[in-house]
């Protein structure tokens, strides 16, 4: 595909190579399209229309909501429940799956999303964005459950995120490798800008949240630790270290240059009864499937992500994704730290 294609042509191009397409994808993508440069203009404009801030109110995981969380929730939903290509949608924002209302025509697709991810960044101007998966909804399901939601990431159809930063882009999958456009906001289309996006083997930079060191487990200790100790250690050659906080940027940067980021299960997350910080059905699931089609890998530290039978719309998972060699190895310190456990 020469550069200046759009994301719409891009779509449909591909979608003629597919038995049987109706154009239902399609135009269920063209309408996330628009939600995410309706979102991308409000992130924009925040301080401007006073709605940067807290919206004093607390979503299901009983974090504080931005008044952009909200908002962007409103965005994807007004976006989305009309268009007769859904049978429902889930969110980070939302308690329960969203029925379609009655009025409009039901689809054969279930779209889940995180409306904004990166909320802590919203107010210091630091990149954010929109997740989101799309699954194909049980046949003839009108009124989706939440068990039709639980489906493995293996049975995604389509994968993608918006970052809204110096530049407004969006990065997707649909099975067939990843490729990232960029928002020309002189004719409000998404351009392609980064065609078949890879991530490398072999890097040297990795990204965790430092200040939570005292509690992780001894796999991700004895991994960073290694790395920190860079040509003088076990590595015998230096790692850079970064983190932004917000989960989109931190996949950003290592599908355009490689890298490791690690969400690790630890005890103060333990101590709070979680079984990890990020959500698996609309953060890891959609990201694991852009990293594994970039020819990178995503686990727990334990397991494969994407194989994860879900058992709960909000469920948190430990995540570990990146460059494929990194790890690899963050899964045998695993297996490793276990085995000795098992033995002991
Ligand atoms: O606050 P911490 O521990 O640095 O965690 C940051 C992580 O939490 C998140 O902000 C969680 O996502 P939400 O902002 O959607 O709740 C990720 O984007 C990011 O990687």
């Amino acid at each position: 595909m020469e550069h200046g294609t759009t994301l719409t042509q891009f779509i449909i191009e591909e979608q003629r190579q597919v038995p049987g397409a109706t154009g239902d994808f399609t135009s269920l993508l063209n309408d996330t399209l628009t939600a995410c440069k309706k979102i991308a203009c409000a992130v924009n404009r925040g301080g401007l229309i006073g709605i940067l801030g807290s919206a004093d109110t607390e979503n299901v995981q009983g974090e504080t909501q931005k008044k952009l969380d909200v908002i962007s929730n409103d965005v994807m939903v007004d976006a989305l429940e009309w268009t007769g290509h859904l049978a429902g949608m889930a969110s980070e924002e939302m308690d329960d799956p969203l029925p379609i209302p009655a009025e409009y025509p039901k689809g054969k697709y279930l779209m889940l999303f995180d409306p904004l991810d990166g909320s802590s960044n919203i107010d210091v101007n630091v990149s954010v964005g929109t997740i989101f998966s799309i699954l194909r909804a049980p046949e003839g399901c009108d009124n989706p459950t939440v068990e039709d939601f639980l489906q493995p990431g293996t049975q995604q159809v389509c994968a993608g995120y918006a970052i809204y930063g110096p530049a407004t882009m969006l990065v997707l999958t649909t099975g067939h490798g990843v490729n990232g456009f960029t928002l020309d906001r002189s004719i409000g289309e998404f351009i392609l800008s980064h065609p078949n996006m890879t991530i490398p083997e072999e890097t040297g930079e990795f990204a965790i949240n430092m200040s939570n060191q005292r509690f992780w487990e001894a796999p991700v200790k004895r991994y960073v630790d290694e790395c920190i100790a860079g040509s003088e250690g076990p590595r015998g050659r230096d790692f850079n270290m970064r983190w932004i906080a917000s989960m989109v940027a931190e996949v950003h940067r290592i599908l355009t240059r490689g890298g490791v980021f690690m969400y690790p299960i630890d005890e103060k997350i333990k101590a709070k009864g979680q079984d990890g910080k990020l959500r698996l059905m609309y953060e890891a699931n959609p990201m694991g499937f852009i990293v594994e089609q970039a020819g990178g890998a995503a686990s727990t530290g334990r397991e494969r992500i994407m194989e994860i039978q879900p058992n709960g719309l909000h469920q948190r998972v430990p995540v570990v994704l990146g460059s494929k060699n990194e790890v690899e190895r963050v899964e045998e310190y695993h297996r490793e730290a276990d085995g000795k456990q098992a033995v002991a």
